[in-house]
Formats: C-alpha cells, structure tokens, sequence
C-alpha cells in the first residue's frame, strides 16, 4: 500500500546508546520513549530515516555466543560481520514495532521499513591496525585485562567511563543499500538503516565480504545523509548541547556554529575523543559535502524542539 511522504524535511537520526539502553528488555521498554519522539517530527510531516549505534549489542553477541562455544564446545562462534547484521536485526526489529505502535496510538498512515545494511570500507583502511571502537559491556580495569589476556582481545579505558573491548573502526565509503533506503523514503516508509554504521564489508570484483570491525554510527549516518542530501543530519545523544569546557565551572553550551569555529573547537582539544568529537566531524562532513544542510546535535528528548531551531548545537557552513 502507498503512503503519503511527509511534506517537510528529510531528516537523517542517529540514536546513541541511551536510546537503547544496554540489555534487550531495558532496550524494548526505552525504544518505547525513543518512538514518541521520532513520531512527534513524523507528525509534522518530516521524513525520516532512522539510523542507531550497536556497539553494546554487537559485543554482547559476539561475545555471548564465544562464552558458549567455549563452554559447551557445540555452538559455534559468531563473527563480527554477523553479530552486525543480528544487531541490526533485533534493534531495528524493536525500534519499528516501537515506531509502528506509536503511529497506531496517533491515527498516523505511514509504514516503517528496515532495511539491513552493508557499509563499504577499504581492506587498506589504517584503521584494522589501530582498534578504537568501543563494544560490549564496561568493565574494571582489573576485568578488562584479564579478558584480553583470555581472549586476545584489545581493551581501552573509554572516556572516563570505564574500560571496554575495542575492535576497528574502518571510514565508511559507500552504503551498498543506498538506492533501496532513498526509494523508501520517496516512497512515505519511515526507513530504520544503517545500524551500527551498517556491517562493514569490503568490496571485491564481483563480490562482498564481511569483516571483523563496527563502523562508527554516526560517520555512516552523515555520509548517508550527504548521499542523498538529506536537509539535516540530527545526532541524538545524551546532551542537549555541545559544550566548550564541558563538564567544568567554565562549561558553556554552543547554540550553532560553523564549520571554521567547529575546528577551531576541535583544535583547542573541546571534544572529548571518542565521545563528542567523532559526533562533531560526522556533522563537518556532512556540511562539507552537503553545505547547504544543516546539523544538529541535542537529546532525544530535545530533537522535535531542535528541528523547529528552538534548541541543540548547530553546525552549519
Ligand atoms: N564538549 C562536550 N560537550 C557535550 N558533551 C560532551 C563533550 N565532550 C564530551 N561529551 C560527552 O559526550 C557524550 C556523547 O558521546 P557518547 O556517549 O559516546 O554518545 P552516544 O550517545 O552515541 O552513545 C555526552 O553525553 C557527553 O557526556
Ligand atoms: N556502531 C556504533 O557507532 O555504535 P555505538 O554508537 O553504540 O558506539
């Protein structure tokens, strides 16, 4: 059946992690909360596309399934690529159903879609020697080295939030998907892609190859917004704004800036690695390859307010 494409924006989300909670069950009741929020901008007529990070999931999965395979010696080990694709299978799966009711609840004609996602890297990408994504559970630091010495895992101290396993975190280069998510989207779906930056492959002459590494959510969500020039890309995450001085007395939040001021941020050490800053480059990217788009990075509780320009950081050319 068609449905009516909202007559406003198109818009490109990325939901962080507390969008989606750390366990299935805690995720299944707060995706409940996310969807209200993606239907209030659904509601005024704005399209969407739903992107959302998997790096809890992704390692839980992995690892849930090497925990068995060593202890029972019958189930097998399941590969990053795979993990991947389930992630996004059982988030995605969750979010639409969240999404679908929430439209039920408010008389709202319009459908979801989901579409699993393929992301091109390069096998040469200098990232598969330098492991900075964090997945799966924090832990102690006592914790953490004790699994990397078990399973040869690579661990790191993630943003004064505790340790985590880290895997590579290749660029993204090209969304194998990309022609089925836009046509979707012109066709009125409210499509949920790209999960986890979408499962990272590689391409050959006539074929493609998953690869152990999860791609970075929010790079994927700008170059697909880019891709299709989308007119914002809204990163969703645990702050209303961006900060300067974050976390300090002299904390001041940044109601928009331009790219020029963004890096000059970047240059003073602002954003926090691993956290804010790779959140800030996805939106100069998506600027710079779209500069007539605009983003925006606030909570989710914040997000319809922050697409009527009344809240969050925006970054603009
Ligand atoms: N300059 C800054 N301004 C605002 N938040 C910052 C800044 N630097 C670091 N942060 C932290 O970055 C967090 C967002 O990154 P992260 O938690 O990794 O995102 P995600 O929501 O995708 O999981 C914020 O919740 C905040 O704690
Ligand atoms: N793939 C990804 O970026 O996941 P997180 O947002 O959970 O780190």
């Amino acid at each position: 059946m068609p449905y009516m494409k909202g007559e406003g924006k198109s818009v490109v989300i990325a939901l962080g992690g507390n969008a989606l909670g750390n366990t299935p069950q805690e995720q299944l009741e707060l995706v409940k909360n996310t969807a209200k929020h993606i239907v209030d901008m659904v509601a005024e007529g704005i399209n969407v596309v739903v992107t959302h990070g998997n790096g809890p999931q992704v390692g839980m999965i992995n690892n849930a399934f090497g925990f068995a395979s060593k202890n029972d010696g019958k189930t097998p080990e399941m590969p990053f690529p795979e993990a991947g694709a389930m992630s996004q299978g059982y988030i995605g799966y969750q979010l639409s159903q969240a999404i679908l009711s929430e439209m039920k609840r408010r008389g709202i004609m319009r459908s979801t879609a989901n579409v699993i996602t393929q992301t091109v890297v390069y096998p040469d990408d200098p990232a598969f020697d330098n492991p900075t994504k964090p997945v799966g559970a924090f832990m102690t630091e006592e914790e953490a080295k004790e699994k990397a010495e078990a399973n040869g895992w690579t661990v790191k101290e993630d943003a004064g939030r505790g340790w985590r396993r880290v895997v590579a975190s290749p660029t993204p280069r090209r969304i194998v998907e990309f022609d089925a998510v836009k046509d979707l989207m012109d066709a009125g779906y409210i499509v949920v892609s790209t999960g986890g930056g979408g499962v990272p492959v590689i391409e050959r002459n006539d074929s493609y190859e998953g690869v152990a590494a999860v791609i970075d959510k929010d790079r994927s969500a700008s170059m697909l917004a880019a891709s299709f020039n989308a007119d914002m890309l809204v990163i969703l995450t645990a702050v209303e704004k961006v900060c300067v001085n974050f976390g300090t007395p002299e904390q001041e939040a940044i109601d928009s800036m331009s790219i020029a001021q963004a890096r000059e941020y970047i240059a003073q050490g602002q954003f926090a690695p691993g956290s804010m800053l790779p959140k800030v480059e996805a939106c100069i990217d998506y600027v710079e390859r779209y500069p007539r788009g605009k983003a925006l990075i606030t909570s989710l509780e914040c997000a319809a307010a922050g697409l009527r320009g009344e809240t969050g950081t925006i970054i603009k050319a």
